[in-house]
Order: structure tokens, then C-alpha cells, then sequence
């Protein structure tokens, strides 16, 4: 069985992604300094505990299990915290990133998938947004990103490093099965959070800005099903193992959601009503945010299977049975 690296597969998309490069008959790899992973998470493949920007120690990783390739999911994630450290920001997503691929370079290695994002692209002139939009993004989180991928179309250019950058919009939901879900700490994502409320562990939900130019005045996000991501990871990885060449790719479904309307198929699918506030526009936040997913089904043949019905179910499946948050 062919190895690759995840770095970051403790994480909520890397452990998704390795369920599923497991299943296709690939070994995962997975390289987290567990920061905001989970060694439970790790279940298909061994876990090495390192840091991408300790070089001597992925080294010693990439000597010992020779992946073919690498998927980089590690990463700081969080937009709001970005604004208030966004050298910590830069350090991590940048500098790990950089260091990561010097050593990848050392082993020989010549292909990676990179976690990108929506984030990338700041406030859309049109949407839905394909590839050729500008990139501005408008909060250090979206910029680390950016200039990551600056850097590999740099390494393709010059030395035929090979990527696939993945722009994902809103990742959401969870392993059918309940195995793997999402478990950030602290949570800011909307839907485990609206989950969480639901539950009782919270008192409400805020929404954060009700003044948008939108159907109903909250933000719109693009949520994709975080098994139709893990799909795309792999789709990606054969596609670069088989000479492919490097692209970067919108990962979304084409279909725009508010807030409020989040919150409604929340309490449809909970049965029970969710307490909510409304709170000022969150800095960093884009109005609206929907992908035109073409050029993803073009190169790697992906396209989403998954509805936000099945995504809500198996987010509220995983957060009502997971005993460990
Ligand atoms: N969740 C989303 O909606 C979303 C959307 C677009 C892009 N992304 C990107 O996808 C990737 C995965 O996101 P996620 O939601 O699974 O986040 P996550 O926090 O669950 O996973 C990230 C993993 O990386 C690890 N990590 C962080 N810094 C590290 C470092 N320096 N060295 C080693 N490991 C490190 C963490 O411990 C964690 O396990 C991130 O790069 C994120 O920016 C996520
Ligand atoms: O308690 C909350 C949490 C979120 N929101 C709103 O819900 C929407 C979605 O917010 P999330 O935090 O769930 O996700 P983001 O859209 O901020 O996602 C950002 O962060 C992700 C990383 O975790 C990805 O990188 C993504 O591309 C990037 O745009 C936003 O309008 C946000 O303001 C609320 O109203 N209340």
C-alpha cells in the first residue's frame, strides 16, 4: 500500500480524508503536533507527533515511512483569531508550510494537496466565484493562505513541484458512521456551534451581523459535506501520483445558505428550537461566499454528493453521541 503524508490528519478534514485514502488502498501517514487534533482520530494509519516546522523531525518521518506524495492540511484556522495574532498566523501557515515543503524537496518528494480556501478570495465582485477570480483576501488567515499558494505555483514554475490546491468553502459534517466528526476547541464554526445549542451545552446562538446585503440580511457560506472533501482529497492525490498537472480548485457545492437559513434546517432536523441573538458583523467575514465548482469537475471528475440535509443529520448524529466534548 502506497504511504502518504497528512499532515494535520488528527484534524477534522485530515482524519475525514484518511478514512478515505484508507478505504482506496493508500496508507495514511499522519504528521500533527495534535495542537487542535486528536490522537482518538487517528485510526487508519500510524500517527507521528511533530510540529511542520520542525525540519529535523520531518525528516526523521519522510525517512522512515517514504510517502509518495503529501496531503497539508496543518494549519492555524481560524479567522477571528488571525486578526488579533496574525504573526502567529503567518508562522504557523506560512513558515510550517515553507519548512514542510524544503523537506518534502529533500526526500524527493514532488507533489502535494494543499488546504486552501474561500477565505482567499476577501469579497466576491460576482458570484458564484470560479478560479480565475482576483484573490483578496480580507483577514490575515485568508492572506497566509494565499501566500502559500504563491509559493507552490512558484515551486511548479521553476522546478516541477506538483499541486493540487484545494479552495475548500464551508466544510461541514461527519463520518455517517459517527467515528470522526467535527471537534475544534475552541468550536467557532456555525453549524457545531447551532448543534451545540440545540443540545443544551449552549445558551444561544448569535448571529453575527444581521445588516448584509442578503436574502435575509445574515452571511451566505457554500457548505460542502466534509466526505465529499475527503473524496476530493483523494481524487487529487491520483490524479498527481498519475503525472497530473498542478491546478487549484473551488471545493463547494454551488449552493448558497444563510445563516438564519442554517439555523432553520438545524431546528428541522434537532426537532427543537434553537435560542438566538443577534450580534455586530464578525471582522473578517465575507458577505457572501458560493463556489462555481466547474474546473474541480473538469480535472479530478468531483463533484458533491452530499445535500445540506445529510450534512446537518450527520453533524447533529456525531455531536449528539460523541461523549468526549
Ligand atoms: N474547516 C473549514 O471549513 C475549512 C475551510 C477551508 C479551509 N480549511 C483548511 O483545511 C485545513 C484543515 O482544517 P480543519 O477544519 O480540519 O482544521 P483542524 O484544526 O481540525 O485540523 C488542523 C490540524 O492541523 C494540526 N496542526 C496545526 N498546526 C500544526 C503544526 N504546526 N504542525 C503540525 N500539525 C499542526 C492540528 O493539530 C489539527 O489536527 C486547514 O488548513 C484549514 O485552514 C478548513
Ligand atoms: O457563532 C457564530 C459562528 C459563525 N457565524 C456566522 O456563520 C458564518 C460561517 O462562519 P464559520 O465560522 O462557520 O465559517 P467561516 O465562513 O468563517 O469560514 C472561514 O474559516 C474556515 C476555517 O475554519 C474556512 O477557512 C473558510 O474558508 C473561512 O471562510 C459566518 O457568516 C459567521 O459570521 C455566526 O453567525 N455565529
Amino acid at each position: 500500500m502506497a504511504n502518504i503524508l497528512v499532515a494535520g490528519g488528527a484534524g477534522y478534514i485530515g482524519a475525514h480524508t484518511c478514512l478515505d485514502l484508507f478505504t482506496k488502498g493508500f496508507t495514511p501517514i499522519v504528521y500533527d503536533n495534535l495542537s487542535n487534533g486528536h490522537a482518538e482520530f487517528v485510526k487508519w494509519g500510524p500517527l507521528e507527533i511533530g510540529d511542520i516546522r520542525d525540519r529535523g523531525k520531518l525528516d526523521d518521518v519522510l525517512r522512515k515511512h517514504k510517502p509518495l506524495a503529501i496531503v497539508h492540511f496543518a494549519a492555524a484556522i481560524e479567522v477571528g483569531q488571525s486578526v488579533l495574532d496574525p504573526g502567529s498566523y503567518y508562522e504557523n501557515n506560512v513558515v510550517g508550510t515553507i519548512t514542510l515543503l524544503r523537506a518534502a524537496q529533500a526526500a524527493g518528494i514532488d507533489k502535494i494537496v494543499f488546504s486552501s480556501t474561500c477565505a482567499t478570495y476577501g469579497i466576491p465582485s460576482s458570484i458564484p466565484i470560479n478560479e480565475a477570480h482576483p484573490q483578496a483576501p480580507i483577514n490575515p488567515y485568508g492572506r497566509s493562505k494565499l501566500i502559500v499558494e504563491q509559493i507552490l505555483k512558484d515551486l511548479d514554475l521553476y522546478q516541477g513541484f506538483r499541486s493540487l490546491i484545494l479552495r475548500y468553502f464551508n466544510a461541514a459534517g461527519a463520518d455517517p458512521e459517527g467515528r470522526i466528526g467535527e471537534w475544534h476547541s475552541p468550536e467557532t464554526h456555525a453549524l457545531p456551534i447551532a448543534i451545540e445549542t440545540a443540545l443544551g451545552r449552549r445558551p444561544h446562538f448569535e448571529i453575527l451581523g444581521t445588516d448584509y446585503e442578503t436574502r435575509d440580511g445574515s452571511c451566505v457560506r457554500d457548505f460542502v459535506h466534509v466526505l465529499d472533501l475527503a473524496d476530493a482529497h483523494v481524487r487529487a492525490i491520483e490524479h498527481l501520483l498519475n503525472n497530473g498537472t498542478s491546478h487549484a480548485l473551488n471545493l463547494g457545492t454551488g449552493h448558497g445558505t444563510t445563516v438564519k437559513e442554517l439555523l432553520e434546517t438545524v431546528q428541522h432536523i434537532a426537532g427543537k428550537s434553537i435560542s438566538v441573538k443577534y450580534g455586530p458583523r464578525r471582522e473578517g467575514d465575507s458577505p457572501i461566499l458560493v463556489a462555481d465548482n466547474a474546473l474541480a469537475k473538469q480535472t479530478i471528475g468531483w463533484s458533491p454528493r452530499h445535500d445540506l440535509r445529510s450534512i446537518v443529520s450527520t453533524a447533529w448524529n456525531w455531536h449528539s453521541n460523541c461523549l468526549t466534548i
